[in-house]
């Protein structure tokens, strides 16, 4: 299979990645974030989300954060949003697109978003309703797309429903988490091949965890699959309060040095990338997760 030439990234640190960090965040820090990877071409920047402040409170700003930011015009600012009060806040705040969000393991669809899979698939379907009649874009994600924390391995044909069940419902693109990071590029290549029997591989996203090193293996075996949307964390960003020892998404430092690398376009300027990466890093007292970034940065000192 030849590679796309063109790869879509989905900036999701300044959600997926700030959201697991204890100390609080100021807001203006997370503006600043998401204002500089738009500055750096990032077209797609996953903002913030519309949850429970009690069960997330790092992202209880969500509405002062898309009302700060200065927009680029021509990026893409999204939310999660679980329910309808979520979609509504998001609205209202001027989220350009948002995101439902579901899992293919039952036990941890219960501990993220308390309720069952099909329970979360009801509760979708008013949210996509509403944001059809308001013409906003709806992305589906799937967590738990290899194996969950409390399940253990998952069926790639669990995955595949799911997924079908939200594309169906109406979501432009459906995200498939390794929330663990635990797939290699033989267990996420089966899971890809499962959903693109039920959906267009171009529908689909890969959202891997880089918790054992392998979401660079795995975004290379989905890209051989003809996946051509990738969700990332500047500089690696994030965790999982689920599993000892996790790390956060793939950075997007490292994704775009790997398709610049291959000759797939991104938009996106890979040594302001660092920067922010950097930069970042240093504002959270946290090491910098990107290798990449790190060896980039290390050239400029
Ligand atoms: C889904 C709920 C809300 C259900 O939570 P619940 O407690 O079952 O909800 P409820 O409807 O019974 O409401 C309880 C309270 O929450 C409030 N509430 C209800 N909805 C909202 C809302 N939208 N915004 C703000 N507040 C809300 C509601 O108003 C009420 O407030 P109270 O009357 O007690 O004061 C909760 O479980 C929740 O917020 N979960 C969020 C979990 C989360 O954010 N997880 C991380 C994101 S998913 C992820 O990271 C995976 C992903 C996407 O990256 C892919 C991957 O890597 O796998």
């Amino acid at each position: 299979m030849t590679l796309p030439s063109r790869v879509k990234i989905v900036e999701v640190g300044p959600r997926d990645g700030l959201q697991n960090e204890k100390q609080v965040v100021p807001t203006e820090v997370k503006i600043e974030l998401i204002e500089r990877l738009a500055e750096a071409g990032v077209r797609v920047i996953e903002a913030t989300s519309f949850v429970s402040p009690k069960w997330v409170p790092q992202m209880g700003d969500n509405a002062a954060i898309l009302q700060g930011i200065k927009r680029h015009p021509q990026t893409i600012y999204t939310a999660l949003t679980p329910n309808l009060q979520g979609f509504d806040g998001a609205v209202q705040a001027g989220a350009n697109e948002v995101a439902i969000f579901g899992a293919a393991s039952e036990s941890f669809s219960r501990k993220n978003i308390n309720c069952s899979i099909a329970e979360s698939l009801k509760r979708f379907e008013p949210v996509v309703s509403a944001a059809s009649a308001l013409e906003i874009p709806v992305r589906g994600y799937v967590s738990c797309v290899v194996g969950c924390p409390y399940e253990g391995a998952i069926a790639p044909e669990q995955v595949a429903s799911v997924a079908k069940t939200l594309f169906d419902m109406g979501c432009y693109e459906v995200s498939l988490g390794d929330t663990i990071g635990v797939g290699n590029p033989d267990t996420v290549r089966r899971m890809i091949d499962a959903c693109a029997k039920a959906i267009p591989i171009a529908k689909l996203a890969g959202h891997y965890h880089d918790t054992y090193g392998m979401a660079i293996a795995n975004i290379h075996a989905s890209l051989q699959a003809g996946m051509a949307v990738f969700d990332a964390s500047v500089a690696g960003l994030g965790g999982c309060p689920y599993a000892k020892g996790a790390s956060g998404n793939v950075a997007t430092e490292d994704v775009v040095y790997l398709l610049d690398g291959l000759g797939i376009e991104t938009g996106i300027d890979l040594a302001k990338l660092a920067a922010i990466g950097d930069w970042i890093s240093t504002a959270l007292n946290r090491p910098n997760g990107a290798k990449a970034g790190r060896a980039l940065c290390a050239k400029t000192e």
